[in-house]
């Protein structure tokens, strides 16, 4: 089984996750990309932060007509902060033999030294990036450039240990933009499915 596993904040989550989402789906193969809302997002500096069931909601909400999305509360029912190397050693309980692929955006790959045991997260499972061609891999920190190098030119093994960047084009939308455009008053049709947006309003959420 080939599983993408997409971990977020999601505050709320957003048109440019679920093209994302639905573009490494389609070029990793993946039999199904299961969206992780993180309980305790240490890293983020954001003052407010909506309620994690909130936020897990709104993923249902954005991923009930695609047979490929699914959502987990996993990062939610732990104490302490979200760290995904955590996440993924749970899951390969669950699943010994899946071929993983944690799935992010550049930015999570240009703080990815940070994260707690990094590198244990590739003993675990692979990571996908989606990057354009000119973009930020210059950025990228040294102690991740040999395994992005690395990661580029061969294959270790199909179920752990890769790096892969994809080539995509992002959508320029935040989740930021949208907590400002809602307490703003502005439109969020563009950048939110409507089941979202319906949720935002109805929880009078970011105002
Ligand atoms: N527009 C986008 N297109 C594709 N991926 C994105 C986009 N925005 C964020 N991501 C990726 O989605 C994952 C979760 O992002 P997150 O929930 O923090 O959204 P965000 O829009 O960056 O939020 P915020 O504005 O609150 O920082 C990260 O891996 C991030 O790189
Ligand atoms: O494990 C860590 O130390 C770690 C540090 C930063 C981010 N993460 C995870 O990366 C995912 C995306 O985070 P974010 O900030 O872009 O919403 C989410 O699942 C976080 O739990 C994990």
């Amino acid at each position: 089984m080939k599983l993408g596993l997409f971990g977020g904040t999601f505050d709320p989550i957003h048109n440019g996750h679920l093209s994302m989402a639905a573009a490494f789906a389609d070029e990793l193969a993946l039999d199904q990309v299961v969206f992780i809302p993180a309980g305790d997002p240490y890293h983020k500096t954001t003052a407010t932060r909506t309620a994690a069931v909130k936020r897990l909601a709104m993923v249902e909400a954005a991923i009930a007509n695609d047979d490929r999305f699914a959502a987990s509360d996993i990062d939610m029912v732990r104490e302490g902060a979200t760290y995904t190397v955590d996440t993924l050693q749970i899951l390969r309980q669950y699943y010994p033999n899946a071929e993983m692929w944690w799935l992010m955006g550049m930015d999570s790959l240009l703080g990815l030294h940070t994260w707690h045991r990094y590198q244990d997260i590739f003993k675990l499972a692979n990571v996908a990036v989606a990057a354009r061609n000119d973009e930020k891999i210059q950025q990228v920190a040294p102690e991740m450039r040999a395994l992005v190098a690395q990661g580029l030119s061969q294959a270790t093994s199909a179920s752990r240990g890769q790096l892969r960047l994809l080539q995509w084009q992002p959508e320029d939308i935040s989740s930021t933009q949208i907590r400002n455009a809602v307490k703003a008053g502005t439109p969020i049709d563009a950048w939110v499915p409507k089941p979202v947006r319906d949720y935002i309003s109805t929880h009078g959420l970011y105002r």
